[in-house]
């Protein structure tokens, strides 16, 4: 079984690697580095300012605005976390460059950290005037899960670990649902939220399973105290960088001066978390304290470098540095195997979970964790879920607990040209897991403490039976309860639908850039409508701040962000994507898809559209057209359609008020 499941993944991955790939490297090739620029993909005209050593000893590269040319970098979508590419703007696009992530990136300087392996190219650059950088796609996520499968299809037979029969053989689940006489930390958390902590705390495996708002990080938060009071030892993980810090965030404000240790980048993680960054901690204080001397002298060594003319004297004196490097690591290596040693609470991305400051570990102990908390399993790939579980197979686990939401959105796949693949990639650990065992080991969190329950009904009947509950906190809240807001036709109402069938509002295709990407679709007259509701909102007193705008087509929020942005800046501009996890007070939610082939794309996938829907607090404001919708021959959409038509004020937008 380990094998068969091993070497399905291992085949679906290899495929999904190769399509990522190939189209970053289609579109970085055909593109002109003006277009990827234009497309927030580089950024050009950079100088190499300073090259100095940071945090565990790697090297950071600072890069500024060739004034010549710029005062300020524009710095398109680069972000901190992103992997990058440097090359000289001399230089053809196979010319040697330097791989890096970048740490900091304002307009004034972009600061790119270098592994080990990359320096001499990063020093080679300073003889380069001009620079220009690229994002990458990330090869180091597809070859940890390459690697952890390799290793799952080696286990030979039924593994002895009773978490890992569950997932790789069919034991018979007989849950154990005995209530627990628990004291919770938390006073206000509610039954469902109970009866999911207790459940997890009495069985091997279990889903929290968390609806919009319902509250899943609160539970997360309350359980890990829980497992923390038993004596427990826990490991954290989730796909993005975001999830995991979100929880660690709140674990450090209600579990102040515990022994909470944060493995990753510190470049990735939240600010606030960076007290309790491993990288950070063995760099400061008394452990920091061993290294700094070795430390320092690396440094003035890279700085003589600097210096160097020729390259073979640079060679030379990076001899010296790599020795002392080898002093360095060791001492590092003491450094931390003791701080993960003593920490209780481990949180980490699934990824960073089988570094190596914690699988060295395994030298000095066979047991590090006890429980296994997976976050946001229904956003992560199966392989992915597979990392934590080999990485950590010796300190054989006695717990895994699983927690996300089925109906909101998959994981990312590249892959569009094997339907197989992409079935199988998409199928996450709680699909598979409810596929075995059924409903017995999910807990569903029924009170969500986000929407009105206006706006949150339509999501409740059709994808969580029915069953989700308006915690009476926000029930009936409306725009109107915002501090100032005035009461009025825009303000008071939770639903409101502009339907466009009867206006000029068609659809238009953005132009395909060489046919290297892939066309969205756009509807200017929806982004006007929806300038036009936003001024309504502004006037009547509605923070900016507090009103978001999703489309699920990247064009139309590029039109939206045009229109908009210039009149009002902080109103925020995304695609469904971007929003998971997010809320504002009121959500414009602009559909786009107007034809007379009643043709609707993105829109039949059900669950990006719940995600799209359950955003808002106070005001779902839906800009579209109904007939495409009720005539596209989708179920859900129809539905959708005739129950707006009963729950929502219907609008018809008249064009010649709004142009
Ligand atoms: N038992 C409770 N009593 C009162 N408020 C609660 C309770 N549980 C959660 N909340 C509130 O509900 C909101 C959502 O909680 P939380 O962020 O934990 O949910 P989530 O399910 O992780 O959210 P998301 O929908 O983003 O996944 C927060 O404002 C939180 O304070």
């Amino acid at each position: 079984m380990n094998k068969v499941i091993g070497e399905r993944f291992l085949e679906c991955i290899a495929h999904e690697q190769s399509q990522d790939t190939e189209l970053t490297a289609r579109l970085l090739e055909s593109l002109p580095l003006s277009q990827l620029v234009a497309k927030g993909l580089a950024i050009n005209h950079l100088t190499l300012q300073n090259v100095r050593s940071g945090l565990a000893g790697r090297l950071y590269m600072e890069l500024g605005p060739d004034t010549a040319i710029d005062q300020e970098i524009i710095r398109g979508d680069v972000r901190n976390g992103d992997l990058v590419v440097i090359r000289p703007s001399s230089a053809k696009k196979d010319a040697f460059s330097c791989e890096g992530v970048v740490t900091k990136c304002s307009e004034k300087c972009i600061t790119i950290a270098v592994d080990e392996a990359q320096e001499k190219d990063a020093l080679n650059l300073y003889g380069s005037s001009r620079l220009y950088l690229l994002k990458t796609t990330n090869t180091i996520t597809y070859k940890r899960m390459q690697s952890t499968l390799r290793k799952l299809c080696e286990f030979d037979g039924v593994p002895q670990n009773e978490v890992m029969q569950y997932l790789l053989d069919a034991p018979v689940f007989t849950p154990n649902t005995q209530p627990l006489k628990l004291d919770f930390f938390n006073p206000d958390l509610n039954t469902s939220q109970k009866k999911a902590i207790e459940f997890s705390l009495q069985n091997r495996i279990s889903i929290i399973h968390g609806p919009p708002g319902t509250g899943k990080t609160h539970t997360v938060v309350e359980l890990v105290r829980q497992l923390y009071n038993k004596g427990q030892r826990v490991l954290v993980c989730g796909p993005s960088n975001i999830a995991v810090d979100t929880i660690l965030e709140r674990l450090a404000k209600v579990m102040p001066g515990e022994s909470l240790l944060r493995i990753g980048h510190p470049a990735r993680l939240l600010e606030n978390n960076l007290s309790h960054s491993l990288e950070v901690l063995s760099k400061s204080g008394d452990a920091g304290a061993i290294t700094k001397d070795i430390s320092k002298e690396i440094d003035d060594n890279i700085a003589s470098i600097k210096k160097l003319k020729s390259y073979k004297e640079r060679k030379e004196q990076w001899k010296e540095v790599k020795e002392l490097r080898k002093e360095l690591k060791l001492r590092e290596k003491k450094v931390i195997s003791d701080l993960v040693l003593s920490a209780r609470v481990v949180v980490s991305t699934l990824h960073g979970s089988s570094a190596r400051e914690l699988v060295d570990c395994y030298k000095h102990t066979d047991h590090i964790f006890d429980t296994l908390i997976i976050d946001e399993v229904s956003q992560s790939l199966e392989p992915q879920c597979w990392i934590p579980l080999i990485a950590h197979y010796k300190s054989n686990m006695q717990k895994l607990v699983l927690a996300g939401d089925d109906k909101q959105l998959p994981p990312t796949i590249k892959t569009e040209d094997n339907s197989r693949v992409k079935n199988t990639l998409s199928t996450t650990l709680f699909d598979r897991l409810v596929k075995k065992y059924g409903d017995s080991f999910r807990n569903l969190l029924d009170t969500q403490y986000r929407m009105n329950s206006e706006i949150m009904e339509f999501s409740s009947l059709k994808m969580y039976g029915g069953k989700l509950k308006a915690a009476d906190s926000v029930a009936t809240w409306t725009l109107v309860d915002l501090p100032a807001t005035e009461c009025d036709e825009n303000t008071e109402v939770p639903l409101i639908w502009y339907d466009t069938q009867a206006g000029d509002f068609p659809e238009r295709a953005e132009d395909q850039d060489n046919g290297t990407l892939i066309s969205s679709k756009y509807n200017e007259n929806e982004a006007l409508l929806a300038l036009h509701h936003v001024t309504h909102l502004i006037d009547s007193n509605v923070p900016q701040e507090g009103i978001g705008i999703i489309s699920p087509y990247s064009a139309q929020v590029a039109f939206l962000k045009k229109t908009v942005h210039p009149r009002y800046p902080l109103v925020e501009i995304s695609t469904v994507d971007g929003f998971q996890g997010r809320e504002k007070e009121v959500i414009i939610l602009s559909l786009v898809r107007s034809n007379e082939k009643f043709e609707v794309g993105f829109l039949s996938d059900k669950r990006r559209l719940n995600v799209a829907m359950t955003r808002p607090k106070k005001q779902l404001c839906v800009i579209g057209n109904m007939e495409t919708l009720e005539r596209s021959g989708i179920e859900y959409l129809k539905d959708w359609v005739r129950w707006s038509e009963e729950h929502s004020e219907i609008r018809y937008p008249d064009l010649s008020e709004i142009l």
